[in-house]
């Protein structure tokens, strides 16, 4: 029998996505045992306020946009029909009903690991899925119980330390981020009038 094809999920508000995630998703594609990586737009992060928030489908938009010529990496929709705020634990059973050919686990940083205790059932995650944790400049520390967890695994990826609060930020302030940005995505935010 084949083996399943395995599939990095990557969850985020991308508000906007910028060129961090972007190098993230695409390093652990080409440098890990990944088929594909999925990069689920979150409508409503249990821990961040929604008012901030650009619509979903313009978010969503500018992830598909962004991701264009890599056919590896993937936009995912599925936390749009799900209630909010949007639970990753629930997210999951959904991903496993839709698709039971393929093998799933999570990608995150540092940062996230270092609050993952926080996380709905936590410990169900980490019980069933890999997570794939990549290192990020953050502050905190990382709970004794995920040290040599045989379920986490430490990927060596680079560090890009930006953000889209910086972003968002730069672009009210008028300065000129666009290297920040994928192309496409920078000329979306500029015709759109994003963020002014
Ligand atoms: N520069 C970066 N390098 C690597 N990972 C990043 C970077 N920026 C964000 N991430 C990670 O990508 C995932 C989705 O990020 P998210 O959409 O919250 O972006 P963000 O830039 O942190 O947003 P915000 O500044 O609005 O909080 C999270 O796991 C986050 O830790
Ligand atoms: O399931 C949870 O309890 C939960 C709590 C916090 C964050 N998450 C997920 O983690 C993703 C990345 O988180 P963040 O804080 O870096 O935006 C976010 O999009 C959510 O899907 C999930």
């Amino acid at each position: 029998m084949a083996s399943k094809k395995r599939i990095g999920l990557y969850f985020g508000t991308f508000n906007p996505i910028h060129i961090g995630h972007l190098t993230i998703a695409n390093y652990m594609v080409e440098f890990s045992d990944l088929d594909e990586v999925w990069m689920v737009v979150t409508p409503h992060n249990p821990h961040k306020k929604k008012s901030t928030l650009l619509d979903d489908h313009h978010r969503l938009a500018m992830v598909r946009i962004a991701l264009e010529d890599y056919p590896k990496l993937k936009a995912s929709n599925i936390e749009f029909g799900l209630e909010q705020p949007n639970y990753t634990v629930n997210t999951l059973i959904l991903l496993e009903e839709k698709h039971p050919d393929f093998d799933f686990c999570l990608i995150m940083g540092e940062d996230n690991l270092k609050s993952f205790h926080k996380w709905k059932n936590y410990e169900v995650i980490l019980e069933r899925y890999s997570l794939y944790v990549y290192p990020r400049v953050s502050q905190g520390t990382i709970e004794t119980q995920f040290n040599n967890h045989p379920h986490i695994h430490k990927v060596n990826a680079p560090i890009m330390e930006l953000s889209s609060t910086f972003i968002r930020k730069s672009i009210q302030e008028g300065k000129n981020i666009r290297p920040m940005l994928p192309e496409t995505v920078w000329k979306y935010i500029d015709e759109m009038n994003f963020y002014k």
